[in-house]
């Protein structure tokens, strides 16, 4: 299991600040939810994390090596390799049919298709989606998408997970069965979590809480 960390992260988008010293330490195997106020810094911080921004000032580590000094292309690699994302709208590829967008990551790196297609299956029955391996992303409700689009974050068993909003376009019950997966399947699996989240029903599914405000991450303290 893989801890993630962020020491004193700062980053501006020209002369907005999004993040201004934004420290947080996520343990291996944990899950971790990141709330706050919008503009805050929550997707700024999440995406420096998963190595796809790189901060101006401050320190990210994955698994106790510094990620941000790394070129593009190497940290490219590590998120192919080592990281799994689930944004708020499935993003699924609409010309692949859901079983070949699970498999993806699995293509991506180097496996074979009837290999990486086997892998995928499983997550159809796991996910209650039995049945619906064939469909396109258009064929498929939005709660349904989305459980997709969740095993297309997990089928390369990442040493982290990254979900932005994984259940923002959903209703609440279905938002609800999408995070009942993401964190029985993370815990299975041993991925460490971090979720951006408005919801606190949805925040509460993780093991910790914080809050991000002008850039800042403060521990939540609950009453
Ligand atoms: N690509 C960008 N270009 C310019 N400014 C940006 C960019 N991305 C974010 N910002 C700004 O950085 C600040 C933090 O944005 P960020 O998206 O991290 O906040 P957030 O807390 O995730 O917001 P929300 O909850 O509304 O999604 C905001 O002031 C935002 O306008």
């Amino acid at each position: 299991m893989k801890a993630i960390e962020a020491r004193d992260v700062a980053l501006s988008f020209g002369e907005t600040p999004a993040l201004r010293g934004a420290s947080i330490s996520v343990a291996p195997g944990e899950i971790v939810a990141i709330m706050g106020p919008s503009g805050s810094g929550k997707s700024t911080l999440l995406h420096c994390l998963a190595g796809i921004l790189v901060p101006d000032a401050g320190e990210i580590h994955f698994d106790g090596h510094r990620i941000d000094t790394l070129s593009e292309q190497q940290r490219s690699i590590l998120r192919r390799d080592q990281f799994g994302f689930v944004f708020q709208f499935g993003q699924l590829v609409p010309e692949l049919t859901a079983e070949e967008n699970v498999a993806l990551p699995l293509l991506l790196g180097g496996v074979k298709r009837a290999a990486a297609l086997n892998q995928a299956r499983p997550w159809f029955e796991r996910l209650g989606l039995g049945g619906l391996e064939g469909r396109r992303s258009g064929e498929l409700s939005g709660g349904q998408a989305q459980r997709v689009a969740l095993a297309r974050g997990l089928v390369a068993r990442p040493g982290a997970l990254f979900a932005d909003e994984p259940t923002g376009a959903l209703d609440s019950l279905t938002g609800e069965q999408v995070m009942d997966l993401l964190v029985a399947s993370a815990r299975e699996q041993g991925t460490t979590v971090v979720l951006v989240t408005h919801e606190a029903r949805v925040a509460a599914y993780a093991d910790r809480q914080v809050i991000v405000r002008d850039g800042k991450v403060n521990a939540l303290v609950h009453s």
